[in-house]
């Protein structure tokens, strides 16, 4: 019999890539989406698994859908990945943010838990929980969010982490750096430079506008990223895991690679916007993602220089596949 997962959160780029991921491995997917019949699941369209999937209409945040859903699949793994996943959109929309990152994780756990399931669930988490990073942080690294989004996600981290010592449950977080795909839409800044250079390569236009460029991120490759997840639930034992390539690197650096994949001198075309500053921002956060290798097998195998080539060949057939219509 193949195993049954569960996706809270299909429709994003983590949703449908792990869909995917877990489709190859031969299991059977149900994902859940606000509204199955409003949803446009572009996401698994441009995976060609839509097809593949059973959507179910919920609302992670509402205890009552999340509870039946979970009782009419009884999956034998659950991935949360729903929830607001912006930072700087969280400056803007603290509550929303707040509650669907705690309210979604609870939910989950609170229902298997209830139903008396055996279900593994992976919660999503973030980097964002740690802050600023001086050293490269691990799993025992203190929390010390800096904003909305990550004081939701240390949240749901807890709460994952008392249900399972409660009650015993299989449940862990991921705490994921930066990790990318074509999938990611252009309101998180990878995507939107790769974008901004194809324009400008193509005379659309001559400039970008981006906000605070002295920043550095972890910058990882999404499809990867997916396979930790799985790796997590498939562990002899439920423990939470750093999960990032170890190497940080400047956003200049990557605008200036993105950049010179296209032929273009970035600093030509670079045009910096006050408006897209957030009310404090991460100035550098790294990565220490030796328990993952050690425990689970799992290491990054691209760095920065080889996302940015995926991203923008990506780019490009995404281009030529529009044209094509
Ligand atoms: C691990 C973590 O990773 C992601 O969160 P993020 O790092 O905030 O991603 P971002 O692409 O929104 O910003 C990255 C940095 O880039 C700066 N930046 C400059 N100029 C623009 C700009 O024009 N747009 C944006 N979005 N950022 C800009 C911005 O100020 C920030 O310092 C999510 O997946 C999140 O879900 C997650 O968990």
């Amino acid at each position: 019999m193949s195993k049954k997962a569960l996706i809270f959160g299909i429709s994003g780029q983590d949703g449908s890539l792990l869909a995917a991921h877990l489709l190859k491995g031969g299991y059977a997917i149900h994902g859940t989406s606000r509204d199955k019949e409003l949803g446009i699941f572009a996401n698994l369209q441009r995976l060609g698994i839509r097809d593949r999937v059973a959507l179910h209409s919920v609302d992670p945040a509402d205890f009552g859908s999340v509870l039946r859903v979970i009782s009419e699949t009884t999956p034998d793994e659950i991935y949360n990945l729903a929830s607001q996943s912006s930072v700087g959109l969280s400056f803007d929309q603290p509550i929303q943010t707040l509650e669907s990152t705690i309210f979604s994780a609870h939910n989950i756990v609170d229902s298997v838990h209830r139903l008396k399931l055996s279900s593994r669930v992976y919660n999503a988490c973030s980097s964002e929980c740690f802050g600023n990073t001086d050293l490269p942080a691990d799993e025992a690294t203190p929390f010390s969010p800096r904003s909305p989004y990550g004081v939701g996600k240390a949240a749901a981290f807890w709460t994952v982490a008392n249900y399972r010592d409660a009650y015993g449950l299989f449940a862990c977080s991921g705490l994921l750096f930066n990790h990318d795909s074509p999938l990611r839409p252009q309101r998180f800044v990878t995507r939107k430079i790769v974008a901004g250079a194809a324009d400008i390569a193509e005379k659309k236009t001559d400039s970008l506008r981006i906000g605070n460029l002295h920043i550095s991120r972890d910058f990882g490759w999404a499809p990867e990223y997916v396979e930790a997840m799985a790796m997590m639930l498939r562990a002899d034992a439920p423990e939470d895991f750093v999960i990032a390539t170890g190497q940080t690197n400047t956003l200049e650096s990557f605008v200036r690679e993105a950049f010179s994949y296209f032929g273009l001198d970035w600093e030509r075309h670079i045009d910096f916007d006050e408006s897209l500053l957030r009310p404090i921002d991460l100035k550098c956060n790294s990565a220490n993602p030796a328990k993952a290798k050690r425990i689970l097998g799992w290491e990054a195998k691209l760095f920065m220089k080889d996302v940015v080539r995926l991203l923008a060949d990506g780019e490009l057939d995404y281009r030529a596949a529009k044209a094509r219509l």
